[in-house]
């Protein structure tokens, strides 16, 4: 597979965003404090830790020099989720969840409000379908008839269209993501290092996996936060990453 403009944007360091889902402002700085002498992670602040610890916390998140995915997962009316989107530009961080079943006109507002930031301007990124979603949720419980992977296939043409970053997916649709939208990065959380589905996680793939499908950035949480050694399973997350990339071309 041969790289995209967005894929070779990244830094080695992004290619790896820890999900920092603690459950407070002192958790998270233990759990960062730990990193001391190395290079600062690329960290995930989720709803957890955001309604926790709240705006002042990314500020300083960000001062300290933290590049931020600020994961709050938007979907309201376009009015609500642009002025939503205009308060978090205002943090400084640089990315943005929301997400693509709200439709295009929020999307579309969406980025927006994140124009009006300048060169500050957050990238945003779709949600397609949650790695919790498998098939039989999808069809028999939300509702929805097809596929999951057609399902959040179309979720990111829509995403594109409305002038989306990026996408988030699972694994098992990063391959698919990259042949149809693949200008937009491609973000795939559910990394399991066995890769099997643990936990509230359905749809799962190992680090070498995910990026052999085509993932840009993997989003690891538990893996790593409820690891003996955090720092050294993210290193080597990131060095399986580095690996794998190696040996997609
Ligand atoms: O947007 C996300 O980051 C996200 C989307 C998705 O489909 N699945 C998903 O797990 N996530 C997030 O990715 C992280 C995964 O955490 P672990 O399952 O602990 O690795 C959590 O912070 C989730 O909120």
């Amino acid at each position: 597979m041969s790289a995209t403009s967005t894929d070779q944007s990244l830094s080695q360091r992004e290619r790896v965003a820890v999900a920092l889902d603690v459950p407070s402002w002192q958790a998270a700085e233990a759990f960062l404090n730990q990193w001391q002498g190395n290079e600062k992670p690329f960290i995930k602040v989720g709803m957890q830790l955001f309604y926790a610890a709240g705006p002042g916390f990314i500020q300083e998140l960000t001062a300290a020099g933290y590049d931020i995915f600020l994961d709050v997962k938007l979907h309201d009316i376009p009015n609500t989720v642009a002025s939503a989107v205009r308060s978090l530009a205002g943090l400084g961080v640089k990315w943005i969840t929301l997400h693509a079943s709200g439709g295009r006109a929020m999307m579309e507002a969406a980025r927006e409000a994140a124009e009006e930031a300048g060169s500050q301007r957050p990238r945003l990124l779709a949600v397609t379908q949650l790695t919790s979603t498998d098939q039989e949720m999808l069809n028999h419980e939300i509702g929805i008839p097809g596929t999951v992977r057609d399902s959040a296939l179309h979720l990111a043409d829509l995403a594109q269209q409305a002038g989306m970053d990026g996408i988030v997916c699972s694994g098992e649709e990063a391959r698919g993501m990259k042949e149809s939208v693949g200008s937009l990065f491609t973000v795939t959380p559910g990394i399991r290092l066995d890769g099997k589905a643990s936990e509230d996680q359905k749809r799962v793939m190992t680090p070498e996996a995910a990026i052999s499908e085509g993932a840009d950035i993997l989003v690891v949480g538990r893996p790593i936060t409820q690891a003996e050694d955090p720092v050294a399973a993210y290193q080597s997350i990131l060095k399986r990453v580095e690996e794998a990339r190696g040996n997609r071309g």
